[in-house]
């Protein structure tokens, strides 16, 4: 198979953890005899540096033409400290992820089970946890009206939802629902929120449709803290972009670590496939970040992007195979493991290439 990938890698550790995505990539195509080519594009703090904008025209461009997108992370401390800078690398993200109509994005959350002992959850509570969330992405308080007031002394950001938006997302997430456990739970907080009322009114509304899929409302507090009392009750979780956002960095702690949550971010045309995490400042080149979350997020846009399941399962059973032969970066390292086994970002990518390669 043809496919022409775009990695774009951006700030901080996307550097670091998209180079061994991509030699993922590369090795794949190696084993199973297909034919990629790649090119590489800026955004973020990278792309303000080099061009003044996080979204340069030319990024856009190459995205558009791209087959699928191995994405980074964006954000740099010099804005993060800095709440008056006008030009942002998280803008460049949240554009990219508007112009190309990615209004769903997939969040798996699947212990594997030999990190059992990274967590500090009990291991009888994550056994066997496996969720998938659908967090909308291309709506919500991210992209509603905001403005300074009061010559700056008052601000507002609005929560902001349509039908549509609402009913395309929930329709993805009861599909996906059918095809595991039939069981879905919808978060929001509409005791609150007339944008959550509209949220819970067009699930109400669809469900009928979905009559073999059993549904639950959550409010997103009560969400939160169910979430780690008993993650095995959830399945398929849709929810809106903040919420969404929120309860999968929660959730990372079912999995282990934010090292480890890769996402598929998906719409009407091409994929972005992006770990969870951002740019993770603490240890930018430190060359300690786990890179399995770029990985992973390598599997899943094989599975989704390019139909490609055997070869998306080979992804996979590298990762797993690395972690039963207790290989950690130092963010899954469990009271377990042997010192010598802690590797860093590179001997990681390595243990996973040797396998593809065996
Ligand atoms: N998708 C994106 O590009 C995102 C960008 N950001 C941006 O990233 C910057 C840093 O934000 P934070 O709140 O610190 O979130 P973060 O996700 O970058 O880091 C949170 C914590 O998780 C750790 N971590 C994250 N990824 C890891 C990995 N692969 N291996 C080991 N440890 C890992 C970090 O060291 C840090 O302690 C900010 O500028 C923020 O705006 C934040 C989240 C998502
Ligand atoms: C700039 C943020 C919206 C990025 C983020 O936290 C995410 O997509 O998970
Ligand atoms: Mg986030």
């Amino acid at each position: 198979m043809k496919k022409h990938i775009l990695v774009v890698p951006g700030d901080g550790i996307g550097a670091e953890v998209t180079t061994v995505g991509k030699q993922v990539l590369e090795a794949i195509a190696r084993k199973f005899g297909h034919e990629f080519t790649y090119d590489e594009a800026l955004i973020g703090h990278v792309a303000i540096e080099a061009t003044g904008s996080p979204l340069p025209g030319e990024t856009l461009t190459k995205m558009r033409a791209a087959d699928a997108i191995l994405f980074g992370a964006v954000g740099h401390p010099k804005y993060d400290n800095d709440p008056t800078a006008k030009v942002r690398p998280e803008q460049g993200l949240l554009q990219m992820r508007k112009e190309l109509g990615l209004y769903a994005n997939l969040r798996p959350i699947k212990l594997f089970d030999e990190l059992l002992d990274a967590s500090s959850i009990k291991p009888e509570i994550l056994r066997g946890a496996d969720i998938l969330f659908f967090r909308e992405l291309t709506g919500d308080v991210y992209f509603g009206k905001r403005e300074r007031l009061d010559e700056g002394n008052t601000a507002y950001d609005t929560m902001i939802y349509s039908k549509y938006e609402v009913e395309r997302i929930v329709r993805k997430a009861f599909e996906a629902a059918r095809t595991r456990n039939k069981r879905l739970c919808s978060v929001d907080k509409a005791n609150v929120l007339e944008s959550s009322r509209l949220w819970r009114e067009v699930v109400q509304a669809i469900a009928p449709e979905y009559a073999d899929v059993e549904v639950e409302h959550q409010f997103i507090d009560a969400a939160a803290m169910l979430l780690i009392k008993d993650p095995k009750r959830f399945d398929v979780v849709v929810t809106g972009n903040l919420f969404g956002d929120i309860l999968t960095d929660e959730a990372s702690q079912i999995a282990g670590s934010m090292g480890m949550l890769a996402s598929a971010s998906v719409g009407d045309n091409t994929g972005v496939y992006e770990p969870i995490h951002g740019s993770a400042h603490d240890i930018t080149g430190k060359g300690v970040a786990n890179p399995l979350a770029s990985v992973l997020s390598v599997a899943l846009m094989l599975d989704i992007s390019f139909g490609l399941k055997a070869e998306a399962e080979a992804v996979v059973g590298a990762v797993d195979a690395v972690l039963k032969a207790g290989y950690r970066t130092r963010d899954i390292a469990g009271p377990t493991t042997q010192p010598e086994h802690v590797l860093g970002t590179d001997a990681m990518g390595q243990q996973i290439l040797q396998l593809l390669q065996a």
